[in-house]
């Protein structure tokens, strides 16, 4: 039995100048998985493939274990979705009439939650959507999203043209959201700060493809950068390096610490520090391994 919330089999789209795919993922219910990756890489064509926005050329999409087809009203009733774009409302209606259409299509909607996160979030429900600020927008489509109730919440930049006041609300709420256990979040974003504070899981994606999908801590151990003394290491063939850089000490970046480490003992030399890798030098690394059509990305 699938317990997946999100299931990827072989799926591909092609438009004209851009190849998603094949892309396979399963999504284990109670995580956030944090999807980063440059401009283009895919990342909203794979929300729009999850909200049925756009469909597959090829392969299966299920999510609670259906695919759309199966029962399309009944998986979104559970999601709530903010897409990349700003939210727009080109009639003339307040906040209050855009939430009691949410309201209606949504069963599962709290009206203590709405409340709540108006006040928080500073929406005035008699303010006109059109005359809203981006930010306000921004905040407008989070709030609706969350007063939802959702089982699964897919959130496409949300934090793009939010002050650094309201982030924090938003991190908190999110976090907040994810308190029992049962939820789940997909959150795509350029912010490593969000990675950080919000991801169990993070998906690097470029041009199209999924180049790994791991567990933040477990990438966090192994991927390591460690000083030694000895010059000209690439001579050494160790495994797991992906980059060293020649100064008063070398410097080397791993994806595999352990295996690093074991070989340097092997070979008499001391690693004089170690560091942490930050998550933005980690994607750096898997696109330029992916280009040289390697296996940094350690899938
Ligand atoms: N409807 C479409 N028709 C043609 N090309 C499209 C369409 N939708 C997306 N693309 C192309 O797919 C590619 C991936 O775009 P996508 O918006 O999914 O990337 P992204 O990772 O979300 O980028 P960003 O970080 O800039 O938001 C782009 O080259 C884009 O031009």
């Amino acid at each position: 039995m699938n317990h997946s919330v999100i299931s990827l089999s072989g799926v591909q789209k092609s438009f004209e100048t851009f190849r998603f795919g094949p892309f396979d993922l399963q999504i284990e219910p109670g995580v956030v998985a944090a999807f980063v990756g440059p401009n283009g890489s895919g990342k909203t064509t794979l929300f729009h493939m999850l909200m049925n926005v756009i469909e597959p050329d090829r392969g299966e999409i299920r999510i609670f274990g259906s695919e759309y087809g199966q029962n399309e009203v009944g998986i979104k009733r559970r999601i709530g979705y903010v897409a990349d774009s700003t939210y727009i409302e080109e009639a003339d209606s307040r906040i209050q009439e855009v939430a009691s259409f949410h309201r209606h299509w949504f069963p599962s909607w709290s009206e203590a939650k709405w409340t709540e996160l108006c006040d928080k979030f500073e929406l005035n429900p008699k303010a006109k959507v059109k005359q809203l600020s981006k930010g306000m927008k921004r905040r407008l489509a989070f709030c609706l999203t969350l007063a939802q109730m959702p089982d699964l919440l897919i959130l496409d930049e949300p934090s793009s043209g939010l002050d650094p006041y309201i982030w924090r609300f938003m991190m908190n709420e999110i976090q907040d959201f994810m308190k029992n256990g049962d939820k789940t979040v997909l959150i795509a974003t350029h912010t490593i700060e969000e990675v950080r504070r919000l991801a169990d899981y993070v998906a690097f994606m470029y041009n199209g493809k999924l180049l790994n999908y791991k567990e933040k801590d477990t990438l966090m151990d192994e991927w390591k950068a460690l000083w030694i003394e000895t010059p000209h290491a690439a001579e050494l063939r160790l495994p797991g390096v992906v980059e060293s850089e020649q100064g008063a000490l070398t410097r080397l970046i791993t994806r595999d610490v352990v295996a690093t480490e074991q070989a340097l003992r092997a070979s008499g030399i001391t690693a004089l520090k170690r560091q942490g890798v930050e998550l933005d030098e980690i994607l750096h690394h898997m696109i330029a391994d992916s280009k040289r059509g390697g296996e940094a990305s350690g899938r």
